[in-house]
């Protein structure tokens, strides 16, 4: 193992040591998700679940609309923050794992409050009526630019836009000519002059862009 993959591992053990702890049914999600997927680390995972629900409990949102459930796992952890009577929509186009994630949604204590979407977010994302408190775009990253314009246009003012994985492994800032990476930099480029939000990028995991619509 390289030096820095060592000190990544151990820094996202200490970062896990010190944050809440993942409660048991995202354990039990996490657990079966790395049994059963093929790319498992799709799956938001312990750290930044928490800190999705931590901004899901600061905007305490009466609608959230996710896009890219896979698993489930960042869809229970943004349904922790909702508010009395709120709820999410969550789209996926993976029929193999609805059924086993409509059951991890039922055994929920938001099984009322998540409504599963199954299709291409590209469709359904404009036939869902806003206005959405909080947005979490985590599907198709090609799309991410068209899921932005979207989600801008059915937030509310002061409403919370989160796009995961920007800084793509830490190649947008490298020299990387893949058209993948371009593709996610020239959006981080238009996101950062975009004077329609307030914005910055948390470098968590993957990097996830923030962006307050004015
Ligand atoms: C990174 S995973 C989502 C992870 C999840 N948000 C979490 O944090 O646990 C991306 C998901 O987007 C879905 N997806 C990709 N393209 C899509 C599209 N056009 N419409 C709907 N879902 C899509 C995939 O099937 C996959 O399950």
């Amino acid at each position: 193992m390289q030096a820095m993959d060592m000190f990544d591992d151990l820094l996202t053990s200490y970062l896990e040591k010190t944050c809440d702890v993942e409660p048991a049914w995202l354990q039990h999600i996490h657990r079966e998700t790395y049994i059963k997927e093929t790319r498992p680390h799709m799956l938001s995972g312990h750290y930044q679940g928490r800190l999705l629900a931590f901004l899901s409990k600061l905007v305490s949102p009466h609608r959230i609309l996710e896009v890219g459930t896979f698993t489930g796992y960042a869809t229970l952890c943004l349904a922790e923050g909702l508010a009395e009577g709120g709820e999410i929509h969550t789209i996926d186009n993976n029929v193999e794992l609805e059924e086993r994630v409509r059951g991890y949604f039922e055994s929920s204590e938001w099984s009322h409050s998540i409504h599963y979407h199954i299709g291409d977010a590209v469709t359904l994302v404009p036939q869902l009526e806003g206005p959405f408190d909080l947005v979490f775009i985590d599907a198709d990253k090609k799309n991410n630019g068209l899921y932005y314009e979207l989600a801008l246009e059915k937030s509310r003012r002061g409403g919370l836009i989160l796009i995961d994985n920007v800084l793509w492994k830490g190649k947008v800032v490298g020299d990387a000519h893949d058209a993948q990476t371009q593709q996610i930099a020239a959006l981080n480029k238009q996101l950062g002059a975009d004077d329609r939000v307030d914005k910055l990028i948390l470098p968590i995991r993957d990097g996830v862009y923030l962006l307050r619509k004015r």
